[in-house]
């Protein structure tokens, strides 16, 4: 093609997308479309079109270059981005072309790289994780070795801090020398890791995998195996990336590997958005780029299509406080809006009751997202949703708080309130209260176990007189916790009991976080508020971790959204609260301690994550902040403070005494029933949220309804009652 040829054929491109499309391409967008044959890196601001401008790269590649579609892979983020590319591709170019690019995650590429190698060495290798039909899962064999390794049973954040460090170690590929230099608080993290590499491998014809080692083996296999090394480089004559601020350290080698030797590789980053560094991401790859490929091409996009201009220049602003960075100027043309709000409130208590008035108020939830650093923050949230009937759809649901000891730990003595002579369960609680019963005691009970009070048969065996005043005084207290209301009863055990004490001393002992822990006992405690009893207190976890695990089937309605600032990546919502804006939480306690040790990296990406969180809002943005929790000082977060800073007063402080309520907040339809006896088994309800389903238990405080959506499930009457939860149909 001759010159002025290509160019009107280029100019033909985008005139002809724009007129496809609607979207006209700005001027570093186009040249980045262009930009084909050579490394190219396209540092992009959030909401600057990154999708859409590696979406029309590739018609380009496909419509005027005349590439194969097989010759290009696209490796995207997740699979949920490499859907979403796939649908804005069909959207754009569907028409246009029956050629479809395969969108595809590194992991997907890297597994049928493996797949491949090791049926040509006929070679069986098995799956340790991925779906439930895995025979032998990861975790399984890590729960082992932990047990082996410790004498004790992992939990579930060890268990977490485990797979963490695995993941992290395999996707720096750290060598065994390096292993000591990551920091875990559990002991002989780094024999696990060996012990778990050895079982996997232990038979050569049969390795097991996990989706880590899919990686590993990828890359070895492109290093060592010339055959498939060349196959690949050949086929694929173009690469592109997205996301790849969160590409870890071997990630990175794949695709150099790959894009070899003539390199048409284009890298799609913002590195203010790199926010997986824990996971073994390394930013340090990109800001190397230009030193990796000295004849690569840089281009910033750097205007904002999404966002007003008042959150955009204060993102912007804010994000210069980190010093290691591609400098780029975010900039919008949009037209102005609001100022970001920032609300400092007196207790954590008003902003939940915030939240809610503000839901509530919203004539379109499905445009508003709350975020927050850590999934703990979502439990008393979703508690009061429910209690307001304001349904919504939760990104990342994890249910560990509802498994966590703590949880099992205060259940367990109110079973035993319930019952005496349960020796099982005092067995599971007996160190964790002030009764000073030993292991040999326990024997004892366990072999002799007569049925009668368990406090009565150990006066039996005691050892010292201080022990008959413990157990006496342990047995009324157990005794009256099953008359008091489950709050009640929660502070008889974390105070009276000695629980409390017994959670400071193991927090101390195995190094975990005290404060987190007894955080658990504090939303226990907020959970139980006005539950008339232990029963029924027990089954509103159960219905709370039922909700939570159910809100997916609210996807697409017209809900409010809450997530993790990690998973909020890539979304875009009208309005965004981002919460619990304190010290401790975002930077975390761990950012801190870190940054007071020279070491500021985990304190710059906590930084980043909040400009994840702040960028994801188009029109409405508000940061909100506390002084009390649970009776304890807090500070506001100091990337609060920061904005602060930068917004110069144009913040609205609100007065507390505006969101303090008491009464259900939601109105109560006319046909809600409100009585107990208005309920029918067998008779048919709609329930706010789930929709038609018929009443197919009715037992003291629990209701069971059998949904046509949804399946079966339980609810608290009481609570169902009072909020006008269920309706009569007509
Ligand atoms: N040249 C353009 N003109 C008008 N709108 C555009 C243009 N480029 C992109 N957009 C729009 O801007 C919005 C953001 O684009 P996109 O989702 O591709 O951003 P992104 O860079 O991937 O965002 P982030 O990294 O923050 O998740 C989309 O609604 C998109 O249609």
């Amino acid at each position: 093609m001759n010159e002025r040829k290509g160019l009107r054929v280029q100019m033909n491109f985008f005139d002809k997308m724009q007129q496809h499309t609607g979207v006209s391409l700005n001027d570093v967008q186009k040249q980045a479309v262009r930009y084909s044959d050579g490394p190219l890196l396209l540092l992009a601001s959030p909401g600057s079109g990154k999708t859409t401008t590696l979406n029309m790269k590739i018609g380009y590649l496909l419509l005027v270059k005349k590439i194969p579609a097989r010759a290009i892979l696209a490796i995207t983020f997740s699979k949920a981005s490499a859907q979403d590319m796939a649908q804005r591709f069909d959207q754009f170019f569907g028409k246009l072309t029956h050629e479809k690019v395969h969108f595809s995650t590194i992991h997907s590429f890297a597994f049928q790289v493996v797949r491949e190698y090791f049926a040509k060495q006929r070679i069986n290798f098995q799956l340790v994780e991925g779906g439930n039909d895995v025979p032998l899962h990861k975790k399984i064999i890590l729960r082992n070795i932990f047990t082996e390794i410790k004498d004790t049973n992992p939990t579930e954040d060890e268990m977490d801090e485990l797979l963490t460090y695995i993941s992290y170690v395999k996707n720096r590929m750290l060598s065994s020398k390096q292993l000591s230099t990551v920091k875990s608080s559990i002991s002989g993290i780094a024999d696990m890791y060996k012990a778990y590499e050895q079982f996997k491998t232990q038979n050569p014809q049969y390795p097991l995998l996990d989706f880590d080692d899919m990686l590993t083996y990828c890359l070895r296999i492109l290093q060592d195996d010339e055959q498939i090394r060349t196959k690949y480089q050949r086929r694929f004559e173009y690469i592109l990336t997205d996301e790849s601020q969160d590409n870890s350290v071997i990630q990175h080698e794949i695709i150099t590997i790959l894009a070899k030797p003539q390199n048409n590789l284009c890298v799609v980053a913002d590195d203010d958005q790199s926010i997986f560094m824990w996971r073994g991401s390394d930013v340090q790859k990109l800001l190397e780029f230009e030193k990796n490929y000295p004849q690569a091409k840089i281009l910033t996009m750097t205007q904002n299509y999404r966002s007003t201009p008042e959150i955009v220049k204060i993102a912007n602003d804010f994000i210069k406080r980190n010093p290691k960075r591609y400098t780029k100027e975010m900039f919008t043309e949009n037209p102005s809006g609001e100022s970001i709000e920032i609300h400092n409130m007196q207790r954590y208590e008003l902003q939940l009751n915030y939240i809610i008035q503000e839901i509530e108020k919203s004539s379109n939830p499905k445009e508003t997202a709350i975020l927050y650093r850590n999934n703990s923050s979502a439990i008393r949230l979703v508690d009061k949703l429910n209690k307001a009937g304001l349904p919504f759809y939760m990104k990342d649901v994890d249910l560990k708080f509802f498994r966590h000891w703590i949880v099992e730990d205060i259940i367990n003595f109110m079973r035993l309130s319930y019952n005496d002579s349960r020796v099982d369960i005092l067995e599971k609680v007996h160190t964790k209260m002030n009764a000073y019963i030993t292991k040999k005691q326990m024997m004892y009970l366990k072999n002799n176990n007569d049925k009668t009070s368990v406090f009565d048969q150990l006066q039996t065996v005691r050892h010292a007189d201080y022990q008959e005043q413990a157990l006496n005084k342990t047995k009324k207290l157990i005794k009256k916790i099953n008359i008091l209301d489950p709050e009640e009863a929660i502070k008889i055990i974390r105070k009276n009991l000695g629980y409390e004490k017994s959670i400071r001393n193991t927090a101390e002992h195995l190094g975990f976080n005290e404060e987190g822990l007894l955080g658990i006992l504090n939303q226990l405690e907020h959970i139980a508020v006005g539950i008339p009893n232990l029963e029924a207190f027990a089954r509103r976890l159960k219905e709370l971790e039922e909700i939570m695990k159910t809100s997916w089937s609210n996807k697409g309605r017209d809900v409010v959204t809450l997530s993790t600032l990690h998973s909020a990546k890539g979304l875009e919502y009208d309005n965004v609260y981002m919460i619990d804006l304190v010290d401790g939480i975002i930077p975390s306690k761990d950012d801190l301690k870190q940054q007071d040790e020279d070491n500021s990296e985990p304190i710059e990406e906590a930084a980043r994550l909040f400009y994840v969180g702040m960028t994801r809002a188009r029109k409405h943005l508000e940061l909100l902040t506390y002084h009390l929790k649970d009776d304890e000082h807090v500070e506001e977060s100091q990337f609060l403070k920061q904005v602060r800073r930068l917004v110069k007063g144009k913040e609205l402080v609100k007065k507390e005494v505006g969101y303090l309520k008491s009464k259900p907040s939601r109105d109560i339809p006319v046909n809600a029933i409100t009585k107990k006896e208005d309920l029918q088994l067998n008779s048919y309800v709609e329930h706010h949220v789930f929709g038609k389903g018929e009443i197919r238990e009715l037992s003291g405080q629990a209701i069971g309804v059998e949904f046509e959506s949804v399946g079966y499930k339980k609810f608290m009457i009481d609570i169902c009652l009072k909020q006008g939860f269920l309706c009569n149909i007509e």
